[in-house]
Parts: structure tokens; C-alpha cells; sequence
């Protein structure tokens, strides 16, 4: 589907993506790149200007938000502030005009699934940020959904309480069964929690997979810098399995590229691992090292003034001169401009030529 804004600006162009039922999704990008735009149209709160969309094999195009079975979850949550827990929880209830026993039995249902027992009566002005966010989750639950859209949910929350409303979302949509399609900018955020990430950029996806997928086979620079901290430098491939940067030729796991053809590589600042400078294949001068809890950030350059981002649980000292060593599996190799379907046609038609030759397919 597409979408061009009154003002003429068209920022969707040629989204087109299934989802599963009973799977959690993440659409993850910069701000601006169009998340929330697709999440209206999901919703109903507006039309693609081309195209369609689905629920169940049925268009719904036209179908306005409150006859679809889609709930939303509103960044900045959108309860009644006149109205205490109780009545927050029960108003879609309340206009489908159920009876008030059943109206109880689900509320109170509804709010042990978000651990809110006992809060009916509070004021919604009495609860704490965290606590308003379960109350909004409650009461887009309630209506028993097939689809959860989740807009950024999180990111009024410190970072612990952030970190515990993780758990407490992946563990309730295990538990509900229910599609969710969460909305955020945070990375770590979408690889904690997700099934399946979709990255966009600029109104486009620009890969879509696991989270594993996504972190370990970035296709281009923009995901690989999106996802995670990485060294990324230019190479050239110079045959299947020898990749050279830097002036050096290194064995990889790469192949089904054009001898000598220009690529970028990445490599995972966790990958790569202190030694001595006469050890290392990289030779490389201390900068600057962080403290960050669980390991150290360190920044060196190489002879050639490239900086390599390395995460150890080793101190270096600033200053020193140090070797890096990795894997061959470390290096991850990028053709410049590939999309995602030609990078897996590109995967299909190496792995098919190496079967009709008889090789045997290196592990990826
Ligand atoms: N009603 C509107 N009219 C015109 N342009 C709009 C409208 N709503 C959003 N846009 C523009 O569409 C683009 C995508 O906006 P959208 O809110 O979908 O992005 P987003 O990825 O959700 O960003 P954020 O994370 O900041 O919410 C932006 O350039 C935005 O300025």
C-alpha cells in the first residue's frame, strides 16, 4: 500500500507485508519513517491512498476503526481522567452495552492480566506512569481483539520500569494469543521483545526477519547501523571466502558475489577481541574506553585512521597499541543497494549452484 498526505507528500510508498496470527511484530525505524501512519490505516483512523488491507483474508479498507476487531494502545494512552480504573477498563464494554455483571467479571479479568488487582476504584490522576500504562493495555484488551497495535507504549517510562513492561507485554501476548503490532524506535526494544522486526526507513522496509536474522544479516548500512553498534568499512570481494579491507585479504563466509567486486563489511564491536599487537589482524591504537556495567566500549584506530568499536570485558589502556582478532564468521559482507529480495534470490541461486556442483554449503 501507499500513502501521499493531503499535502502531497508520500511518506508509504509500496509497503506490502503479511502478518501471522498470534505472532508478535515490531515496525522499528527513525522517527518520521512512517510507523505510525501504518498503524492508523490498521486501525482505521485513516485510508492508504493505494492499495489494500487485509484482516483475515477480507478488505478492510473501508471498514471504520470501531467495526474492526483492531484495538490501539496510544503512546500517550488516552485514558479518561475523570474516570477511575474501573470505568476506563469497561467503557468499550459500556457502549456495546453488555451486561453489568459480565462488564465485571472482564474487568476484573482484564486487570489481573496486567497484575492490577485491587485498582478499580482508583483515580486514574492517582497512578503512577507505568501503572497508566497497564490501565490502557487492560482496556484495549478487553475487547478481546485479534490485533493489538501497540504505538510506542513505552517510551514515557523510565528505563527499569521500561525493561519490566517488556516482560510483562511478551509474556501477556504469549499468554492472549493475541496479534500485536508494536511501534517503536528503540532497537534493543524490538530485539528483546519481537517474532518478527520490520526496519523502516524513510517510508520504505528495508528488511524484515528475526530478530536474529536482522542483528546477525544486516543487508545494508542503514540496518546494520540501526540494529545494534557495528564497524562498518568498505572491502572488496575478491573471490567466494576471501574478502580484502584494509589492505588485508581475510577468509569469510561470504560468497556469490562478482570477483572483485566493491562491498561494505560489518563487523559486531563484540566480535572482535583483544590480543597483542603482534597477534592481532587488525593493529590498532587505544582512543577512548567506556565503562558500561557489563562490558567495556573501547574506540581504537587502525594505521589507516578507521575506527573500530570493540566491546570486552578486558580493560585496554587508552593509549596502547593493541591487536583485534575475530572469526571469519564475524565479518558479515553487504553488496551496495541490494534489497532484501535480491539478497535472497542472491542466497537461493548460490546455494542452488553449489548443491548442482556437489559442494558442500558452508554453514551461515
Ligand atoms: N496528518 C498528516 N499530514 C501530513 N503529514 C503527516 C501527517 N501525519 C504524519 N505526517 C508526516 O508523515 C511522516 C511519517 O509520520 P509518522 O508519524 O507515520 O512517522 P513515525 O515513524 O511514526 O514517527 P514517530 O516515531 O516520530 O512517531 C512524517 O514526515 C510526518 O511529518
Amino acid at each position: 500500500m501507499t500513502k501521499t498526505y493531503e499535502d502531497g507528500l508520500t511518506v508509504l510508498k509500496n509497503i506490502d507485508f503479511e502478518i501471522e496470527r498470534g505472532k508478535f511484530y515490531t515496525l522499528l525505524g527513525p522517527s518520521g519513517c512512517g510507523k505510525t501512519t501504518i498503524l492508523r490505516m490498521i486501525a482505521g483512523f485513516m485510508e492508504p491512498t493505494g492499495g489494500s488491507i487485509y484482516l483475515g483474508g477480507r478488505v478492510i479498507n473501508k471498514v471504520p476503526p470501531e467495526k474492526r476487531q483492531v484495538n490501539t494502545v496510544f503512546q500517550d494512552y488516552a485514558l479518561f481522567p475523570h474516570l477511575n480504573v474501573f470505568e476506563n477498563v469497561a467503557f468499550g464494554l459500556r457502549i456495546k452495552k453488555m451486561k453489568k455483571d459480565v462488564i465485571a467479571a472482564k474487568v476484573t479479568e482484564a486487570l489481573n492480566m496486567v497484575n492490577l488487582d485491587g485498582y478499580e476504584n482508583r483515580a486514574i490522576t492517582e497512578m503512577s506512569g507505568g501503572q497508566r500504562q497497564r490501565v490502557a493495555i487492560a482496556r484495549a484488551i478487553i475487547n478481546e481483539p485479534e490485533v493489538l497495535l501497540l504505538d510506542e507504549p513505552l517510551s514515557a517510562l523510565d528505563l527499569k520500569l521500561r525493561t519490566e513492561m517488556q516482560y510483562v507485554l511478551r509474556e501477556l501476548q504469549q499468554r492472549l494469543g493475541i496479534t500485536f503490532i508494536f511501534v517503536t524506535h528503540d532497537q534493543e526494544e524490538a530485539l528483546a521483545m519481537s517474532d518478527y522486526i520490520f526496519v523502516m526507513n524513510e517510508g520504505r522496509i528495508e528488511q524484515s526477519g528475526t530478530p536474529n536474522d536482522i542483528y546477525d544479516e544486516p543487508i545494508n548500512r542503514f540496518v546494520a547501523d540501526f540494529i545494534g553498534e557495528s564497524n562498518i568499512v568498505p572491502g572488496v570481494m575478491i573471490e567466494d571466502y576471501l574478502v580484502e579491507f584494509n589492505g588485508k585479504r581475510f577468509e569469510c563466509v561470504d560468497a556469490g558475489l562478482r570477483p572483485n567486486e566493491p562491498i561494505e563489511i560489518v563487523v559486531r564491536p563484540e566480535d572482535l577481541e583483544i590480543t597483542t599487537h603482534e597477534a592481532g589482524k587488525l593493529k590498532v591504537r587505544v582512543d577512548s574506553q567506556l565503562f558500561r556495567g557489563v562490558h567495556y566500549e573501547i574506540s581504537c584506530y587502525d594505521e589507516s585512521g578507521q575506527e573500530w568499536l570493540v566491546h570486552s570485558t578486558k580493560r585496554a589502556e587508552v593509549g596502547a597499541q593493541i591487536g583485534l582478532t575475530f572469526d571469519p564468521e564475524a565479518i558479515h559482507v553487504m553488496r551496495f543497494g541490494e534489497t532484501e529480495e535480491e539478497y535472497d534470490r542472491r542466497l537461493e541461486a548460490y546455494e542452488e549452484d553449489e548443491e548442482e556442483a556437489g559442494v558442500v554449503s558452508h554453514e551461515r
